[in-house]
């Protein structure tokens, strides 16, 4: 295990801390159920310190210019991909994932650092031809202040680098409180952070067991002028309620439940690929994993058949060991969830192509790849998101029957289409109702391009050129009484 990077108290003001009421919580490896790390249990007034201190660096740090900022995330993102195997170990013992995908996911969040470093250099304000002669108007942009960050379990680095990394780089401060299951990843970017040269207060992370106390501190708190949130719906509705009263800035990046279309003329090998790398990515714990396959019902029986054969050839177990392709769940909940949306499908009239229940390990939370057919309505599976390795099958004949059942959702995040036809793929593309939709292809993610949803799944976007203005206020500036 890896020691350097091992961190286990909250990271405040340039200083590793224990929670003030001394408690600590137990941080447990998913695909073993083994004690890895006991990490401080913060609260309220941890959360507290936190943000008054965060936004004393904040009077500092808003007068970098961006230059010095730009070059202090550079030496991060270096740091980062130095110890690249070393965060990655973290990653995998606290989260699960294999090994391979943990290591692209630190390179993957460490993008973000060098792209905002990079974008840090370009917040252009405006002088505007004004309206009358004896002024000028100018806008002029400036950084919001002090910032909050709620991240969830599933990326444990690169959820918190898309939200940190903008914010730093346009001269805000930032105080994070990361899932409870997955603290170490986070404390370990805050040591590297460390040895780039941030300087003390621009990056907090508070750790504790339950999100909801520190939670509260950081939607509520008047000092705190931006939250950001990933994580499932109904905790950014709560986040959404409790940043009213302050009238915060918001960025949430929510639930998902994302069709994936496969119509007749589809290319069936590429679908087949973009199958697997959407829908078993993280052990289908990503938001943006495929969750309903839509198929027409021309190439239905071929694909499924294909699906089923690539499902059986994944390898699960610890995502330490070599050639493990599907780590587990993350805990016991969420195999009980995943079993009773399939055990709800099967009793409702599904048929189980392949897996269909969980897979047993010695203190793992395993679930066997799944494919079933014949998905109605009125099954749970039918409207929920999974989270877990398991392929729900619907049949369509037409291509208006698709973009119903796939627009049929009060989520809006990812949606992903295969077909060959021009004029279908420019029809289908300006009709479903999504942040983001892969044509032809399964994995879309990149630092360059914008991230996030609509509907229920959250508001604003995270990476590319748009992303820094999450984390700045324009200020509108009438320069009169010029002769
Ligand atoms: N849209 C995206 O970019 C994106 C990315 C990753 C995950 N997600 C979504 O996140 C969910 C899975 O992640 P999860 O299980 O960690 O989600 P979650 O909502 O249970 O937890 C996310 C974070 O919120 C905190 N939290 C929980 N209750 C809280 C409360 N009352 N007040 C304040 N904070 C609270 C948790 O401690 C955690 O840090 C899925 O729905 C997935 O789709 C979305
Ligand atoms: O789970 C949600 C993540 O945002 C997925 S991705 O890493 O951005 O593709």
């Amino acid at each position: 295990m890896p020691s350097q990077l091992l961190k286990t108290q909250s990271y405040v003001n340039g200083q590793w801390k224990d929670a003030q009421s001394g408690q600590e919580y137990q941080v447990v490896n998913p695909a073993t159920g083994e004690l890895i790390a006991k990490v401080a249990d913060c609260a309220a007034a941890d959360a507290e310190v936190a943000v008054e201190l965060a936004h004393e660096a904040f009077l500092s740090w808003r007068k970098t210019t961006a230059k010095e900022r730009s070059q202090i995330m550079r030496k991060w993102f270096d740091l980062i991909m130095t110890n690249q195997d070393e965060l990655a170990e973290i990653m995998t013992m606290e989260c699960g994932k294999p090994l391979a995908e943990s290591k692209g996911e630190v390179a993957y969040g460490g993008s973000f650092i060098e792209w905002f470093g990079e974008e840090a250099k370009r917040v252009y304000g405006d002088m505007i031809p004004a309206p009358a002669g004896d002024r000028k108007v100018l806008v002029n942009k400036q950084p919001v202040g002090v910032c909050s960050a709620i991240t969830p379990w599933n990326f444990p680095l690169a959820m918190i680098t898309r939200k940190c990394a903008p914010a730093i780089a346009a001269g805000c401060t930032i105080v994070i409180k990361p899932a409870e299951a997955t603290p170490l990843t986070a404390l370990a970017l805050c040591e590297l952070a460390e040895q780039a040269g941030l300087p003390k207060g621009v990056l907090n992370v508070v750790t504790a067991s339950s999100g909801k106390e520190v939670g509260e501190v950081l939607s509520t708190h008047p000092l705190v002028k931006k939250i950001s949130f990933t994580g499932s719906t109904p905790v950014g509705k709560i986040l959404l309620k409790q940043s009213a009263d302050t009238v915060k800035k918001l960025s949430m990046e929510l639930g998902g439940n994302a069709p994936f279309i496969v119509f007749d003329d589809a290319d069936i090998d590429a679908a087949i690929k973009g199958a697997m790398a959407s829908k078993y990515r993280n052990t289908g714990q990503t938001c943006v994993c495929a969750n309903r396959f839509i198929v027409q019902s021309g190439i239905h029986d071929e694909f499924v058949k294909a699906l089923a054969k690539a499902s059986d050839e994944l390898k699960l177990g610890n995502g330490l060991d070599e050639g493990i392709t599907q780590g587990p769940l993350i805990n016991k909940a969420a195999i009980d969830k995943v079993s009773g949306l399939v055990d709800d499908a099967k009793k409702k009239g599904a048929d189980v192509v392949t897996g269909g229940e969980p897979f047993s390990s010695k203190g793992g939370y395993f679930y066997k790849p799944t494919v079933l057919t014949g998905i109605k309505d009125g099954m749970d599976i039918a409207t929920e998101e999974i989270f877990g390795p398991v392929c729900p099958v619907f049949k369509f004949d037409k291509e208006e029957e698709a973009i119903a059942i796939a627009n049929d959702t009060p989520f809006g995040l990812a949606a992903y289409f295969y077909s060959q036809n021009l004029s279908q793929i420019w029809r289908v593309a300006d009709e479903l109702e999504y942040g983001m939709v892969g044509i032809n292809e399964g994995i879309i993610s990149t630092e360059v391009a914008p991230f996030g949803g609509v509907k229920e799944s959250g508001m604003g976007r995270e990476g590319s050129k748009y992303g820094i203005d999450e984390y700045i206020e324009m200020k509108y500036l009438c320069m009169g009484g010029l002769a």
